[in-house]
């Protein structure tokens, strides 16, 4: 069974800084937000995480395998390298939307984002006892994305049929399931979630194609944490790829199910 642990990162007091003591220059604070998340992905992905940037100046990571020291460290790394320090939430649940739920309480309780003396909070406690399927991952892909949209249409209304798509996913997996889903670049989602069984995955497709009109296909993996399992799920795509199906379950040890 799934036992995600998420930690909500937060920059501290960001608002107010963005204009003081006047408004920073626009591309100044975009350049900030990405080198943050690119060092967060890669201090998390060398433990075995996935990090996502959301609204960047509130990120969500997949933690399992990290533990407080880690934490502690991204803290202080970040503090000594940017203008900006983070405040780190931690939660774990077997349902993601909980988890973060959790997280998220860790750091309201401890006073407001925009609070100039609420800084490098750090609530929570990570996983004691790690098995091999606390992560699930769903790596989405919408079917021929090239061919329908990015060979055919301008840039921006290509953006606009996987925005959507994107939006009646992460719409319908966290109100049906408590996944939580991520864009992650091109025509790529990655959801986090729950134990879920392949005819859940295929009413997700089916919704998302129903309302949009945009077709995806989906490979889900197991794992102690999310590159195990995000690798499990990368290789069920792939067998989507082949065996031309909606759905590819590529467990933990590996077996596949599909429909
Ligand atoms: N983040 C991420 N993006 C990817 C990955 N694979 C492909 N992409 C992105 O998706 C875009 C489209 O690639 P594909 O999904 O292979 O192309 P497609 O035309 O949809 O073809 P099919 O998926 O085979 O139907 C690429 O330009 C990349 O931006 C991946 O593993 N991770």
């Amino acid at each position: 069974m799934t036992n995600t642990q998420l930690t909500l990162v937060q920059i501290d007091n960001y608002g107010p800084w963005t204009v003081t003591p006047e408004p920073r220059r626009e591309m100044d604070l975009q350049t900030l937000q990405s080198r943050l998340f690119a060092d967060l992905a890669q201090f998390v992905g060398h433990r075995g995480g996935y990090a996502f940037f959301t609204r960047f100046d509130n990120m969500v990571a997949v933690t399992n395998g990290l533990d407080l020291d880690d934490h502690r460290l991204l803290q202080e790394s970040t503090g000594n390298r940017y203008p900006v320090t983070v405040s780190l939430g931690i939660g774990v649940d077997p349902n993601p939307a909980v988890a973060l739920e959790r997280a998220t309480e860790g750091l309201q309780g401890a006073g407001s984002a925009q609070d100039g003396d609420r800084r490098e909070v750090l609530s929570g406690t990570p996983v004691t006892e790690p098995s091999g399927d606390d992560v699930s991952i769903a790596h989405f892909d919408v079917n021929d994305a090239t061919e329908k949209y990015t060979d055919q249409l301008n840039e921006f209304d290509s953006f606009i049929q996987i925005e959507q798509g994107y939006a009646a996913l992460m719409r319908y997996l966290r109100e049906e399931h408590g996944g939580l889903s991520f864009f992650v670049g091109g025509d790529n989602i990655i959801a986090v979630t729950p134990d879920m069984a392949v005819a859940d995955y295929r009413a997700a497709i089916d919704h998302v194609e129903e309302t949009v009109g945009v077709d995806l296909k989906v490979g889900v993996g197991q794992g102690e944490h999310a590159h195990a399992a995000g690798m499990a799920a990368k290789h069920a795509l792939e067998e989507c790829r082949h065996h031309g199906t909606a759905v590819e379950l590529g467990g933990a040890a590996g077996e596949v199910e599909s429909e």
